[in-house]
């Protein structure tokens, strides 16, 4: 969809060329909602209920979800007028690579309940449109085959940081072998959290496999699976070879600051943690020379009373924004989202929820619907508000509101 008439891509231009030439015009209706809010309705309708219902959860009674919404909606934007916007730039440098926008797919793993089209619809769908692919560690594609789908996009890796520093090692050269140029590590799930809506469904699909493609294909899991089961494969015996690799994946206690030395031995290029929410890990973050983090709270399907990202944003960057490149995610619905979370000093943000209920009401073609929206909405949010390029996106262009909610909110 790169529009090579103007200065880059024109997320809104292309949208509507891809309306006409979709036929909407004659009066088809979208097969994926453009109302973000509408999605999850979307999706419960289309999909199977164990997938829909993964994606769904959050942890607890979902107040962290709930206070990602929120958060957005206590901050409004203030716009300007008689000032042209147009071409708009939505471009932006990370680790000195240059991307056309600012947005990235959050790591999603298990994406084969979702869609037959599973990670790589995802993946294909992001190359279309120039955002980079952020790879789970347990998806169930490997990272082979994501790179074999997609070798000419930008792909970065996300790690469950396995307690096994050899695995560890061989899944970072894999990654690295394969053209994923910067490495996520997920800090905040070092074993999963109590979400009582997969709990009282018995839904925990990587217990039998599901997920574990990327690990069932590592030479290291392999080998030490073998060595513990009298020479077995993992596809002899799916339960136990899952319960070994989601054991490591997830390995019941975290990792020390001590160990970010473990990553730099065999990453030599940009370290990124994810999972940050305080001022004092992200000055332990800038300590220990990690490039960047990502300020999240997992989708709220984590720590259930966790504070909203956006509430912690301002204080982070202020703290660490000059030294390391400061991320966001959790909650992003709208091209406004953005807007806001880029304007307290985000330098991208990345979408996990929306795109992945894309994939699982329509496949690649409904994860690209719902991503070309996105990106849509965003480019003419920013014209309306003033801004040319992300650059212009200030703080000044907010004001902080009292209101709890919106009228029309789904909360
Ligand atoms: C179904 C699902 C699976 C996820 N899997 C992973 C994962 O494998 N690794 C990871 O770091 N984060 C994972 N996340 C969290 C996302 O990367 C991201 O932090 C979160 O979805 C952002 O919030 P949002 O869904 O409100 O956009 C997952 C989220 C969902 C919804
Ligand atoms: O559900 C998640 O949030 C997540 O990170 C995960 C955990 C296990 C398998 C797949 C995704």
């Amino acid at each position: 969809m790169a529009d090579q008439d103007g200065d880059g891509p024109q997320p809104y231009a292309a949208y509507l060329r891809t309306v006409v030439q979709k036929g909407l015009l004659a009066g088809e209706l979208p097969i994926v909602t453009t109302n973000p809010s509408w999605l999850e309705e979307q999706a419960k309708k289309k999909m199977n209920r164990a997938g829909f219902e993964y994606i769904l959860g959050g942890a607890g009674e979902s107040s962290t979800m709930d206070a990602n919404r929120l958060a957005f909606r206590q901050w409004k934007i203030v716009p300007r007028v008689l000032k042209p916007t147009t071409p708009r730039d939505l471009s932006v440098t990370l680790f000195g690579h240059k991307y056309d926008v600012p947005v990235l797919m959050a790591p999603v793993g298990v994406n084969s309940l979702f869609h037959k089209d599973k990670e790589i619809g995802v993946a294909q769908a992001c190359a279309a449109l120039n955002v980079p692919f952020t790879m789970s560690t347990v998806a169930q594609t490997t990272i082979e085959d994501i790179a074999a789908a997609v070798p000419d996009s930008p792909k970065w890796f996300q790690l469950y940081w396995p307690s096994d520093e050899e695995t560890t090692a061989s899944l970072l050269k894999r990654a690295k072998d394969n053209g994923f140029t910067a490495l996520v590590v997920t800090l905040d799930t070092w074993t999963l959290a109590w979400r009582p809506h997969d709990l009282d469904s018995a839904n925990l699909p990587f217990l039998l496999g599901e997920g574990c493609a990327n690990g069932f294909a590592d030479p290291v899991v392999r080998r030490k699976f073998a060595e513990m089961s009298d020479g077995g494969t993992p596809e002899d015996n799916i339960v136990q070879a899952s319960v070994y690799w989601i054991g490591e994946a997830f390995p019941g206690s975290s990792h020390s600051w001590g160990d970010i030395k473990i990553l730099k031995k065999y990453w030599d290029g940009p370290i990124i943690l994810k999972g940050i929410l305080s001022v004092e890990d992200a000055e332990l973050a800038a300590e220990h020379g990690v490039d960047g983090i990502i300020v999240s709270n997992h989708g709220g399907r984590q720590l259930d009373g966790a504070v909203a990202t956006l509430d912690v944003l301002p204080e982070i960057v202020d703290a660490v924004g000059s030294r390391v490149t400061v991320m966001m995610d959790s909650g992003i619905r709208t091209g406004a989202d953005i807007v806001k979370a880029l304007a307290l000093g985000a330098k991208a943000v990345l979408v996990g929820r929306p795109v992945v209920y894309g994939l699982g009401i329509n496949g690649k073609e409904g994860a690209e619907a719902v991503l070309a929206g996105l990106l849509a909405d965003l480019d003419l949010t920013m014209g309306f508000a003033g801004a040319k390029r992300v650059a212009d996106l200030k703080r000044s262009l907010l004001r902080r509101v009292k209101y709890p909610g919106d009228v029309r909110s789904n909360l």
